[in-house]
């Protein structure tokens, strides 16, 4: 069999010290995160509430890594330029949040970061297939987005692979994450479906030690 990729580790600090957000960010950067996955609830869009740009401003000293900022928020476009200026690497919105994805990607592009879409587990793999060319990352959620915490939905592995396909097809270098539900169990099945990217709260914010979490994940079981 062939060996799996090593996906990349983006924490979510949704499942993280919420009093301590600054110090869980530089701990998994200190232990080797690849990235820093930053939910953003409206309340509107999801039943849950988070945060805003005001505190994405304040967390961006804690690390150089990647700010991986992933709205789940209704309207978006209004809200790139606060996100963008406080300092996300990228900016990830639902396909499901309006109708006009191809000019939101536009507009994060315009401040110069990186840009992706996020597809709801109910929303199949075509409804994206007309704005690859401006993607950098497709995330797809292998939970309801909302919380943190839930099971894993093995039922978007034939969509991850289906997205995997298309993305070879465009030739482009475009990132494939999965978000929800991502243990030392599940981690396997999504990169074999072919995630390169994996978001992983509870798995990794829930453990004692954060690099024997994020190398599990990486398939690396060792201290
Ligand atoms: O976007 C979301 C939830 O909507 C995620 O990023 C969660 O934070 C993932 O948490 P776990 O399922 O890994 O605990
Ligand atoms: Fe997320």
């Amino acid at each position: 069999m062939p060996a799996l990729t090593v996906p990349l580790i983006a924490p979510s600090i949704l499942s993280a010290d919420c009093a301590r957000f600054g110090e869980e960010i530089k701990a998994v950067d200190e232990q080797g995160a690849d990235w820093i996955h930053l939910d953003v609830m409206d309340g509107h869009f999801v039943p849950n509430m988070t945060f805003g740009p005001v505190i994405v401003k304040a967390l961006r000293p804690y690390s150089r890594l990647f700010f991986d900022v992933h709205l789940m928020i209704e309207p978006v476009d209004l809200f790139i330029e606060p996100f963008a200026k406080a300092g996300a690497d990228q900016i990830l919105f639902h396909i499901e949040a309006g109708p006009h994805a191809h000019r939101t990607l536009q507009t994060i592009k315009s401040f110069g970061i990186k840009a992706g879409i996020v597809l709801c587990p109910s929303t199949p793999a075509q409804a994206i297939s007309e704005i690859l060319d401006l993607v950098d990352t497709i995330l797809v959620m292998t939970v309801n987005p909302g919380f943190g915490g839930q099971q894993f939905l093995e039922s978007q592995l034939s969509k991850i692979n289906q997205i995997r396909n298309m993305v070879d097809a465009t030739g482009r270098d475009i990132r494939i994450s999965v978000d929800g539900g991502i243990t030392a169990k599940t981690a396997p099945l999504v990169i074999n479906a072919g995630a390169d990217v994996l978001v992983a709260g509870t798995s990794i914010y829930g453990q004692k030690d954060y690099r024997q979490a994020m190398n599990a994940l990486r398939g690396q079981d060792v201290k």
